[in-house]
């Protein structure tokens, strides 16, 4: 836990909150003013960054994008968000731009370029969600590809990280790239090297043709928080995303940190953002109606097929009356929406509809008037031991509610950063300039010969 919070703002290329509102503009995100007007927002806001939660995946019932989901635009329709990540970087002078990339689906060549370029073209403010991927079975499916089990994909993404490191970390020396008319010499050849990496699940020999940005690395981050996820967060995570009730989110968080220390890593160098949907108005009155009109655009149904995005488990069919069997937690879906459900005092499975209907995979809100929600954040920093918050957008898919009128008060209590140190994103979510020295893209980086 650590004051000033760490505040990034959630969202993906998609429709968000409750689009049925009237009020509700997030049915404009294939219009890139509506993304270029929320950037500059939120930049002069001061908040840390915006963040793009992405996949290639949909909800999938017996094979087939249930009816539902479109109806009702869960997980669906989609646009890449890294198409956008460039207009907002122009628009904008401080915003840390995050987005995510699947190691199932990208390989390692593809995300080091496509990250080293944004890093110069972001100034340094680019940061790269880790995530094996929520909906990987329909994932799969669109890429012709078998489905791999969970487990698995964990073990590909810990050697795919540990590559597309290597990539940044050792290709280049920082002064790689000479540019010297007067010499003839634009990059020295002393100073770019080969990689050489032949693993279990990649093999790559061969150069970033990239030059590292002001970062070298972009900002790691991890979503996903199955014990795996977990132990890919504790390895290489500089800020983790998570998201469930307070006791099972201190749980997740001790279990990083811990797993973290066996690494060798400073436990307290992983900053653990809680995924809270502060649902804010003027009076606490305010908020309860804003609420109730947000739960009762979502039926079950919704609920059901939002379940099945997240999990590949259609709890339409099972009984209602019931816990989830242990067994459901073999999915080789996610992980993390099993888990939650599990164990002792498990709710039963219409409880967990009727939980998802109102909260998704997100945990309940913190409701009431600025006054009061800050007060709850407060709360669940305390227990949780949490760094900060990654804000869920409001019910009309923006942040205006939370930049005037919860930030405010976060400012008032001196919870957040009047202004922000450095320039670039790790800059001011770490306070260090590349990665830490006890992080394995250092200690495991190794020198290899130039090129002669
Ligand atoms: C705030 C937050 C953001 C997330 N963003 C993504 C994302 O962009 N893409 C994704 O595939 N999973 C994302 N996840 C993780 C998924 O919910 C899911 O748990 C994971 O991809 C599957 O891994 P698991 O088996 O460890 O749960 C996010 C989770 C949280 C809490």
């Amino acid at each position: 836990m650590s004051v000033p919070w760490s505040v990034g703002m959630f969202q993906t290329a998609g429709i968000m909150g409750a689009w049925q509102l009237p009020e509700n503009t997030s049915t404009d995100f294939l219009d890139l003013q509506h993304w270029i007007d929320m950037a500059r927002s939120l930049d002069a806001a001061g908040v840390d960054f915006l963040f793009f939660a992405d996949d290639y995946g949909y909800p999938l019932i017996d094979g087939r994008l249930p009816a539902q989901a479109l109806r009702s635009g869960l997980n669906f329709p989609r646009a890449d968000p890294m198409a956008i990540i460039p207009a907002l970087a122009a628009v904008t002078e401080r915003l840390g731009l995050v987005v995510t990339l699947s190691t199932t689906v990208e390989k390692p060549p593809m995300i080091a370029r496509r990250m080293a370029t944004l890093d110069h073209l972001t100034k340094g403010r680019i940061g790269w969600n880790i995530v094996t991927g929520a909906g990987q079975i329909a994932s799969a499916r669109l890429f012709g590809d078998q489905l791999v089990p969970h487990d698995e994909r964990y073990a590909i993404a810990d050697e795919h990280v540990a590559l597309t490191l290597r990539l940044w970390q050792e290709c280049w020396d920082d002064d790689g790239l000479v540019v010297d008319r007067a010499r003839n010499l634009y990059a020295d050849p002393d100073r770019v090297r080969e990689i050489h990496h032949h693993g279990s699940h990649f093999r790559a020999d061969g150069i970033l043709t990239t030059p590292p940005g002001p970062q070298r690395t972009p900002v790691l981050f991890q979503a996903g928080a199955s014990a795996p996820g977990r132990e890919l967060a504790a390895k290489y995570a500089e800020g983790v995303f998570i998201a469930a009730e307070v006791p099972a989110m201190r749980a997740q968080i001790a279990d990083i940190r811990r797993r973290a220390e066996a690494y060798g890593r400073d436990p307290q160098s992983i900053k653990c953002l809680v995924a809270g949907t502060f649902r804010v108005g003027e009076s606490e009155q305010a908020a309860r109606v804003l609420q109730q009109r947000t739960e009762a655009v979502r039926t079950l149904a919704d609920a059901a097929a939002q379940y099945a995005f997240f999990t590949g488990l259609d709890l339409s069919r099972m009984d209602p009356d019931r816990p989830l069997d242990a067994t459901a937690n073999l999915t080789d879906a996610g992980r993390t929406n099993v888990e939650r459900f599990l164990g002792p005092g498990a709710p039963t499975v219409r409880q967990i509809l009727e939980e998802f209907q109102r909260n998704s995979v997100m945990g309940s809100p913190l409701i009431g008037d600025p006054a009061q929600v800050v007060d709850q954040a407060e709360e669940v920093i305390g227990e949780t031991g949490a760094d900060g918050f990654l804000v869920q957008p409001d019910a009309f898919g923006t942040f205006t509610d939370f930049t005037t009128m919860v930030l405010p008060e976060m400012h008032r209590r001196g919870l957040v950063r009047a202004a922000l140190p450095g320039t670039t994103l790790r800059e001011r979510f770490s306070g260090r300039p590349r990665l830490a020295a006890d992080h394995p893209g250092v200690t495991a980086h190794t020198t290899v010969p130039a090129l002669v």
